[in-house]
């Protein structure tokens, strides 16, 4: 599913008019039946509603709905704020039939004194002061409204985005100034600023609905963010042949694990060899071989020289892809032999965990990196990897987005929607994971799943894609059947199978 931004919204919105045909104010009805259906199914007509509409269409829906409500016995209050006596024309109709309608208990046109209504535990507020087309931070009147109907202990519903919350970057805003709804009743497709873990206070409970704006319109418009659905990698998916050999399914390389920590290498391993790959390798340090040999036995051991740590780049020609980074150490002999071992792969790389505190520490070798080279931080990896800190989510995608471009590399940006910046600057964000997989070593199992899909033969992009949706979806499966509270990072690893199965059926 493609996001679009709040300009591309209104262009769609333009589009469908022209091509449909409907008419703007005829979609804005259509959009609010679907809102008022939301809100009817969820509360009775004993429950006041008080309704607080802005100047824009925004504000237009939110008198429809309150026509819709009202007409429908719900006891409504409607406060319009017209501050420039600008209402938009679709705002100006639906006013006009608000007061026609003569359902509403209160209607309160606002040109500049404003007492506010006393807003109780048992009422409903419906938030449609301002939409996708917000265009600076709230101040003033506004700002106070928001902060009262925040402190307030009625449940609010916004329409299509939380007044006061732009739709993408919101790293300048005030947030203060912020509707804190308990849902969200966006219209059509989600907003960008959604996917942020800091703007979960404003959406509260998410809900998206069909206001069907023209497919045609959506299908043309190009997008640089779209989010992953299980339609989008069915068609990605390899075939395996009848007669495949070992031999033709690829050979990973994976190169992790210091002395006490060769979970990481079991982890990264165990879920490369359950990702569809011929043969997997693990090159490790002396200590760790006994432990891998017994934890992995599908697993062919490169013993490293040294003890304790990964100190001797190994020879690549033989690989399909390498898997680099978990546990690996950040000792000097180890941070050189990884950049030895990165320079002279001539195969897909995958870099994860110390490998890439490795090149935050080694600033300078980043320009090394062979193109095309996947790197997967989470938000702190990614931190140390740029040198910046950030002041929210936006402004570290964004980051990420330039180094991408900058680099020609795939950066996944770990989190509850992990964030897959491509080369040519578009992102893909992933829709499958949960909660339960906030815990150590599930990036391991990550940086397994892609390695083994890319010696198995898949393309970087399509690698990183499916690698993101399969680790979610296990996740998902495992909290389905056992719960969130207590998964560990072995059990996405136990659940890929029928991750896999259930994208192939
Ligand atoms: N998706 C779709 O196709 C459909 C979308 N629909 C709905 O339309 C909504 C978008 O409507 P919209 O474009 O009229 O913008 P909206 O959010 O009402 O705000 C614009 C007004 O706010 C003002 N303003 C802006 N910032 C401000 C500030 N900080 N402080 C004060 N004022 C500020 C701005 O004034 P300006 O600054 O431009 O003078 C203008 O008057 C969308 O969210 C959805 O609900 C549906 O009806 C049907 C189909
Ligand atoms: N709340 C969450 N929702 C969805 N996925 C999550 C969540 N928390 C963690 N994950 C996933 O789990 C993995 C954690 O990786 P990482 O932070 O590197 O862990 P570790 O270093 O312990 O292996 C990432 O792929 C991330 O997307
Ligand atoms: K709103």
């Amino acid at each position: 599913m493609k996001i679009f931004t709040g300009a591309q919204i209104r262009e769609l919105d333009k589009y469908t008019i022209e091509h449909e045909p409907v008419k703007s104010i005829d979609l804005m009805e259509r959009a609010a039946k679907s809102i008022t259906h939301a809100i009817t199914e969820t509360w009775s007509n004993g429950m006041p509603v008080i309704v607080f509409a802005g100047p824009g269409n925004n504000g237009g829906d939110a008198l429809a709905v309150s026509r819709m409500l009202a007409e429908q016995k719900y006891d409504v209050s409607v406060y319009l704020f017209n501050i420039n006596g600008n209402l938009s024309e679709d705002c100006k109709t639906n006013k006009q039939r608000l007061i026609e309608c003569r359902a509403v208990r209160k209607f309160d046109e606002v040109v500049n004194e404003f007492d506010p209504p006393k807003l109780e535990k048992n009422m409903l507020v419906i938030d449609g002061l301002f939409g996708s087309g917000l265009n600076k931070p709230l101040a003033g009147g506004f700002a106070s409204l928001v902060k009262y109907i925040n402190q307030s202990a009625a449940t609010v519903v916004s329409i299509d985005v939380p007044s006061g919350l732009m739709t993408e970057d919101n790293t300048y805003n005030v947030r203060a100034n912020i509707i804190k709804a308990d849902l969200t009743l966006t219209l059509q497709n989600i907003k960008l600023s959604f996917l942020f873990a800091e703007n979960q206070q404003f959406i509260g409970k998410l809900r998206m609905l069909d206001i069907r704006l023209s497919k045609e319109g959506m299908e043309q418009m190009t997008s640089h963010y779209r989010i992953l659905e299980e339609n989008d990698l069915r068609p990605r998916l390899l075939h395996r042949d009848c007669f495949a050999h070992k031999g033709d399914m690829g050979h990973a390389l994976i190169v992790a694990g210091s002395y006490g920590m060769a979970g990481a290498a079991v982890l990264a391993t165990k879920a490369c060899l359950r990702s569809g790959v011929g043969k997997v390798t693990v090159c490790t340090p002396r200590r760790n071989n006994d432990i891998l040999q017994m934890s992995v036995p599908e697993a062919i051991m490169h013993v490293d020289k040294e003890e304790t740590f990964f100190s001797e780049s190994v020879e690549t020609a033989d690989y399909d892809a390498l898997g680099i980074g978990p546990g690996l150490g950040m000792q000097e002999g180890a941070a050189i032999a990884f950049i030895s071992q990165v320079r002279r792969a001539q195969i897909p790389v995958v870099v994860d965990a110390d490998g890439l505190n490795i090149l935050a520490s080694h600033r300078a070798w980043l320009q090394q990196l062979p193109k095309g080279i996947i790197m997967t931080p989470h938000p702190r990896e990614f931190e140390r990897l740029s040198g910046n800190r950030f002041n929210d989510s936006y402004e570290r995608l964004s980051n990420a987005r330039d180094m991408a471009e900058h680099l020609q590399a795939y950066i996944i940006l770990k989190g509850h929607n992990s964030a897959l910046c491509m080369p040519d600057g578009n992102i893909v964000f992933n829709s499958t994971g949960n909660a339960g997989m906030a815990t150590a070593g599930s990036g391991d199992v990550l940086t397994g799943i892609i390695t083994g899909l890319l010696a198995r033969g898949y393309r970087q992009a399509d690698a990183c894609m499916l690698g993101m949706y399969l680790h979610g979806l296990a996740g998902d499966l495992a909290a389905k059947e056992i719960g969130m509270e207590s998964m560990v990072a072995g059990d996405i690893i136990r659940y890929l199978p029928k991750a896999f199965r259930r994208l192939e059926d």
